[in-house]
């Protein structure tokens, strides 16, 4: 589906099957809401699925891997090579999110959507690599629209799959100055205060990471209320197809998992180019990156976990499957207040 073909088919959640869901958690026999987070997430589900007879069938990480041309200023700490490495060590078992995704029974999909060499992933390459964005523009719009579409492309093939939720990934070295440079945009805020040390950077790496991320914004002027210049100009292609996927998600009527400070960035772009896709988007943890929390704030959708984790690679999201699992084992299986005679006992909705 092309960008324009998928905004067409976003529509809001199913409010009947979100209604059947509560009615069935209401009838289980156990205090009301006692399940808190859990209960809500399962009720969004059927909402997004438009069935309140959820189930996840097979679950899956996207982990869009892409290089950044502003790491030439200087911004982070780890070498560009770093990207492909860990990228092609996902299918290997040697990277933290695969063995993450083995213990929670996921299947991990790395794709290659712009690293700046040649790799062994699933290729969906736009570009090699972004170009710097203190100089000029990181992507065209054409290329961020070309990103958007690869990660709408990747839900429709796991849809076709038979996958009923997806996670969202990425992998880029260099990825917080980019995300913090499209937060700072559509948030409307002070560089400085949405920036981190991303993967460990020092005191004075940082304060030019800040400055880096203001120049660029004061030299190609994104639109904020247009999300897709911004990610154009000051974004990323890992962002862009993570957006896609959100939206794609939204279209095909599957739940995505946001994972930590990048995925969540892109969560709000695809949020800010179509505000139904809300609805289709579940959070899973606050990542210690700053930020994380603003985004997190303006998106308003409630996250499950809160332990300092900043890894990226779809780790987060994954971490909260396994909980989603057990929500749903009480969802499907647990016996009613009718099963045990306790009809006198009403619950007060
Ligand atoms: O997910 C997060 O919240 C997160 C926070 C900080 C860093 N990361 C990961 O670290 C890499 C980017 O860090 P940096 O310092 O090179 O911008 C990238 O590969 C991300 O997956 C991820
Ligand atoms: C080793 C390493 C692994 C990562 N995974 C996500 N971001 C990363 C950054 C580094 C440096």
């Amino acid at each position: 589906m092309t960008l324009e073909e998928t905004l067409e088919k976003i529509h809001p959640a199913d409010k009947t099957a979100m209604e059947a869901a509560l009615a069935h958690w209401n009838n289980i026999a156990m205090p009301l809401h006692s399940l808190g987070r859990l209960q809500d997430t399962v009720v969004r589900i059927a909402g997004m699925t438009g069935n309140a007879r959820v189930d996840l069938k097979k679950k899956a990480l996207v982990v869009m891997c892409a290089d950044n041309g502003v790491v030439e200023e200087g911004v982070t700490q780890s070498g560009q090579e770093v990207t492909k490495i860990v990228a092609e060590n996902f299918l290997k078992e040697k990277a933290t999110a695969s063995i993450l995704c083995k213990k929670a029974g996921a299947d991990i999909f790395p794709v290659d959507i712009g690293i700046a060499t040649d790799s062994t992933i699933l290729q969906h390459k736009v570009m090699y690599g972004t170009k710097n964005m203190a100089k000029e523009p990181a992507m065209t719009r054409e290329q961020a629209v070309q990103a958007l579409e690869v990660g709408i492309h990747m839900v429709e093939e796991l849809k076709e799959k038979g996958y009923g939720i997806i996670a969202t990934g990425e992998m880029g070295i260099g990825n917080t100055t980019t995300s913090s440079a499209v937060t700072a945009v559509l948030l409307e805020q002070d560089p400085a205060k949405v920036t981190g040390r991303g993967a460990g950077l020092s005191g004075t790496g940082l304060k030019k990471k800040i400055s880096v991320i203001r120049d660029a914004i004061a030299l190609h002027k994104p639109k904020k209320e247009d999300p897709i210049d911004v990610l154009a100009k000051v974004g990323g292609l890992d962002i862009a197809g993570m957006a896609g996927v959100f939206l794609g998600g939204a279209a095909c009527r599957i739940p995505v998992v946001a994972d930590g400070f990048i995925s969540c960035v892109a969560a709000l772009c695809a949020i800010r180019i179509c505000p139904a896709v809300k609805d289709y988007v579940i959070t899973s943890h606050k990542s210690k990156e700053p930020a994380t929390m603003m985004i997190l704030e303006a998106l308003d959708i409630p996250v499950f976990l809160d332990c300092d984790m900043c890894l990226g690679e779809g780790t987060g999201a994954v971490t909260i499957y396994p909980i989603l699992d057990m929500a749903l084992a009480v969802y499907g299986g647990m016996c009613t207040f009718s099963d045990n005679q306790m009809e006198n006992y009403v619950p007060l909705v």
